[in-house]
């Protein structure tokens, strides 16, 4: 794997590196001594897997409060999506700051997502599944999450949105007030 820092720090992109033969191809999606390199030392506990059917369709941007902050790593495996992150961490100099990445089938891009970061995505295509790794457990109860058009992150979304969740459409809107997590 290769491991490409981004421009907030702890956030990597990271390219799979498959050994092809006359059958196909081989790849490493994880490695603990090589994800040992860029400081990850927890383990992952859940394992998830996400469909989404329509192009447009915005799933985001979440986030656990402490103490369940959450490391998530994820890739998609059907179709393509727009990855976005963002900084939620107190008193980072990046702070509100968001990175994206284009997430593809085809690109088999992954992104590895520090502690302290909301996350969400659109799907570019019809029929995109994403799979993610936690290291911390789902807890319905210490969910945060920040609207995916909240004008304090200008975050531009290549597409009009189509599907969005009734629960992404109640997230507060960030305020003066909010110092992270
Ligand atoms: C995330 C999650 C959801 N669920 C359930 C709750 C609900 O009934 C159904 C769908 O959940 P949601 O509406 O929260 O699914 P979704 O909006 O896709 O939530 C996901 O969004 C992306 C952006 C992320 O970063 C993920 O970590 C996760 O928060 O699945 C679990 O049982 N375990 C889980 O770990």
């Amino acid at each position: 794997m290769i491991f490409t820092p981004s421009e907030l720090e702890g956030v990597f992109f990271i390219s799979l590196q498959p050994v092809g033969d006359s059958r196909g191809w081989f790849s490493r999606t994880y490695c603990k001594n090589e994800f040992a390199a860029i400081g990850h030392d927890k383990e992952w506990v859940q394992i998830n897997h996400s469909f989404t059917s329509q192009k447009g369709t915005i799933r985001g941007m979440h986030y656990q409060l402490p103490p369940f902050r959450e490391i998530k790593m994820v890739r998609c495996i059907a179709g393509a999506v727009l990855d976005v992150v963002i900084d939620l961490r107190e008193n980072s100099p990046t702070f509100l700051q968001h990175t994206q990445l284009e997430l593809s089938a085809e690109n088999r891009q992954m992104i590895y997502i520090p502690e302290g970061f909301a996350h969400g995505f659109q799907c570019l295509q019809d029929n995109c599944e994403l799979i993610y790794h936690h290291s911390a457990f789902y807890t319905p109860g210490a969910e945060g999450g920040i609207m995916y058009n909240d004008p304090l992150t200008g975050i531009e979304w290549p597409l009009a949105p189509t599907e969005i969740s009734d629960r992404d459409r109640s997230h507060p809107l960030l305020n003066k007030n909010f110092k992270g997590i």
